[in-house]
């Protein structure tokens, strides 16, 4: 049997899969067969060696992979129950639900994405008079995202009641003080827990929390993670505690396929792995399978030129002649034009579209293609946009139905009026100050004031008995018909109707159809708290795939899949590599970026760049990336004008030269200016926390900012 189960794997991929004890880190190039690796060894664990799949631990990247996986796997052991093969933050939600009563929180507590923050961050705003001349949202999130994995702040809030929360933030000093402890504020009171929460919450449980530690290492006997390479040192201290009881994880990953370190990652962790674990056994597959041997010399060649790396090259196992294309245009419509008469052929060989991918650095450039695209007939989906569980319509119906269950004021603030009920901002004041006043939820506020004149001529009461009313019957109904009545009830399916808004309908038909479908799968995690809990977890990662069209997305969105034609355009610099890069560092995982791009490709690979100028005014020369590539492996369309190759070699090796500068150490003494704090002094560096001790201008305090957020030198002072 293990014979059979063994069949089509190389040499590497069956040690991965038999060696199953222990520490086991697996370095795998681009299309070698990571996939493929995981779940045969998932199958192996369950079919030979009689390890129950509950005890199995696989984390995959995005929902999309976890669910790819599953299926594979529900083939294989012939079993439905595949344990927990899913991402860190649904992992995290499965303990959570079963452990954060031991911090007094509900079992079903709420979830909340990037879209309720932002409408959280609304409402502070609103409150504190800030508009986006003081701050931006993002800065806003981003500063508490940096406090929220520095501070200990969780248990501050637990051990905190909510009036000595109000006072802090009503008290505090600065203004970030401000809007970061009202943000807490507005979490706990409705138990909210936003995405960074989901795994501190879990850590925190673990650290204080010995037994409960104990029975989940216990539990899992074994843990595998996919793409090791993008790890933050949260999920990688999870990991770690995870096994430490079996002593078994199993580690996967290519450290040429780092692109997340803007957003925590650290490619460290797969690094060093050897040395934080010293039996670790190392195994290197880099036999690709997916890419024809161009495509793989010229990736090679490409990220050989990243300083900072383990080498290894990958060896093609396909054998087929087609080059790698490169074609340099006068303008962006020409270069349009040029991927669209490529498409073209591509189809008349009988190809369908589905097959060919465009891929770019950054959304903008997609829209000179579409405008091509819709003159030459070519269909096409973008993988991008608004997201369908942010859309609107999608967020209000939601919101209704999160009224059912949590009656929150993220809800509550976004649906009490539509359709308008007239709870104006009069009202809305008036609610808010209600319900600072009593310490309760908004909802509560109006209904303890349904007979207050104020709400006498508004449909306030309406509102409440409509929530009142599924509160009650919404358990012995489906999901599916909640949503129906309760769109029918309030009134707002007939609100788009009479709007005339097509598309929302269609979308929120849509939204019927997938739970429906999430009903006829779910088997018995069924209720409305699973479904909620399932879909806050989504991403845009995990959009569900379109019928045949040209599949076009940022790299980042591609990356883990493959497509036999795959575009990637606008190779320029400025646009990829794009005009933010101002380290080397950063520079080095745009290079990985490319490579990752690159060898999506399994069949033709074709570059192109066009001429034109930046919104900066920098001139879009092609992009280093091209140069980067031995000419032997590129098949160049028109040769470059020797004029544009040396002014655009000259730019490049002064941007190099620039980076250089910007990527020195900082010193103690050194004045740096962050994008939240403002000016301030280096006073220490901490290597061990790697992070300096900076004290802030407008701090009385100093605060440890970590080496990997950007701080713009600024002179030097003794
Ligand atoms: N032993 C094998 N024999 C033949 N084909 C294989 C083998 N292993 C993997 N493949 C094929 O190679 C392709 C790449 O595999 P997979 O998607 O698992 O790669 P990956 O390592 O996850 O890639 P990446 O990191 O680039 O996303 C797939 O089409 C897969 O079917």
């Amino acid at each position: 049997m293990a014979d059979t189960l063994l069949n089509g794997l190389n040499e590497e991929q069956i040690q991965a899969v038999t060696a199953t004890e222990g520490y086991i880190r697996v370095i795998a190039g681009a299309g070698s067969g990571k996939t493929r690796a995981l779940t045969h060894r998932f199958t192996y664990l369950v079919n030979e060696l009689g390890i129950a799949a509950s005890n199995i631990l696989c984390v995959t990247f995005t929902n999309k992979a976890a669910n790819e996986m599953k299926k594979r796997i529900r083939y294989m052991i012939g079993d439905n129950d595949t344990g927990f093969i899913c991402t860190f933050h649904g992992f995290c939600v499965q303990v959570l639900k079963e452990e954060i009563h031991v911090l007094n929180y509900p079992k079903n507590f709420l979830i909340i994405d990037t879209e309720d923050v932002t409408a959280i961050l609304h409402t502070i705003f609103e409150d504190m008079g800030l508009n986006s001349r003081n701050y931006t949202f993002s800065t806003i999130t981003d500063m508490i995202a940096v406090r929220k994995e520095k501070e200990p702040y969780l248990a501050y809030i637990l051990e905190t009641n909510n009036d000595v929360l109000k006072e802090k933030f009503l008290t505090a000093e600065s203004k970030e003080d401000a809007i970061f402890y009202r943000y807490l504020y507005e979490q706990k009171k409705c138990y909210a827990l936003d995405f960074d929460d989901l795994i501190n919450y879990v850590l925190y449980i673990f650290e204080n929390h010995e037994e409960i530690k104990l029975k989940w290492q216990k539990k899992l006997e074994y843990v595998m993670v996919d793409e090791f390479q993008d790890v933050s040192p949260k999920q990688y201290m999870l990991s770690k505690l995870l096994s430490g009881y079996h002593h078994n994880l199993f580690i996967v990953g290519d450290p040429d396929q780092t692109i997340y370190s803007w957003r925590g990652a650290n490619v460290e962790f797969i690094l060093n792995f050897d040395k934080a674990f010293p039996t670790a056994k190392t195994i290197i597959m880099n036999k690709n399978y997916r890419s024809t041997p161009n495509i793989i010399q010229a990736s090679n060649s490409l990220i050989e030129k990243n300083k900072r790396r383990i080498e290894k090259s990958l060896v093609p196992i396909k054998q087929a002649d087609i080059p790698v294309i490169y074609n340099h245009m006068k303008t962006t419509q020409l270069e349009a034009e040029w991927i669209a008469a490529q498409i073209k052929k591509i189809q008349e060989g009988g190809i369908s579209l589905k097959n060919i991918a465009i891929l770019y650095r950054s959304h903008f450039v997609s829209r000179s293609f579409e405008e091509v695209f819709i003159k030459e007939n070519i269909k096409y989906t973008i993988y991008s946009g608004i997201e369908f569980y942010k859309r609107k319509e999608i967020k209000d119906v939601l919101c209704y139905l999160r009224m059912i269950l949590y009656s929150d004021d993220i809800s509550f603030n976004r649906i009490v009026n539509i359709p308008k009920r007239n709870i104006g901002e009069k009202r809305m004041t008036f609610l808010k100050e209600y319900a600072g006043n009593h310490s309760c939820s908004l909802y509560q506020a109006l209904q303890d004031n349904l007979e207050d004149n104020l709400f006498k001529k508004t449909n306030g009461k309406d509102f409440t008995a409509l929530i009142e009313k599924y509160k009650q019957l919404y358990e012995e109904k489906k999901i599916s018909e909640v949503l129906s009545d309760i769109l029918n009830d309030s009134g707002y399916e007939a609100l788009l109707r009479t709007d005339g808004e097509q598309e929302r309908l269609d979308n929120l038909a849509e939204l019927k159809q997938s739970i429906f479908d999430y009903e006829n799968s779910a088997g018995e995690e069924c209720t409305l708290a699973d479904y909620l809990e399932k879909i806050s977890l989504f991403t845009n990662l995990d959009q569900k795939e379109n019928s045949d069209s040209v599949q076009m997305m940022t790299i980042h969105t591609a990356k883990g899949l493959e497509f036999p034609y795959v575009f990637v355009c606008g190779l320029n610099e400025g646009i990829f590599p794009s005009k933010h890069i101002d380290t080397s560092d950063k520079m080095e995982e745009e290079r990985r970026l490319a490579y990752v791009a690159f060898t999506r490709a399994e069949n033709t690979l074709f570059l192109s760049d066009a001429e034109g100028v930046n919104y900066d005014g920098s001139y879009r020369y092609p992009s280093r990336f091209i140069f980067n590539i031995e000419k032997t492996y590129i098949n160049y369309m028109v040769e470059l004008e020797s004029r544009l190759a040396s002014d655009a070699r000259m730019y490049i090796q002064l941007n190099e030269q620039k980076m250089e500068q910007n990527s020195r150490c900082l010193a103690i003494n050194d004045l740096v200016e962050h994008h939240v704090f403002g000016k301030g002094k280096i006073l220490d560096i901490n290597h061990d926390t790697s992070s300096y001790v900076i004290k802030f201008e407008n701090m009385e305090t100093t605060r440890n900012i970590s080496f990997k957020i950007m701080l713009e030198y600024a002179g030097h002072e003794e």
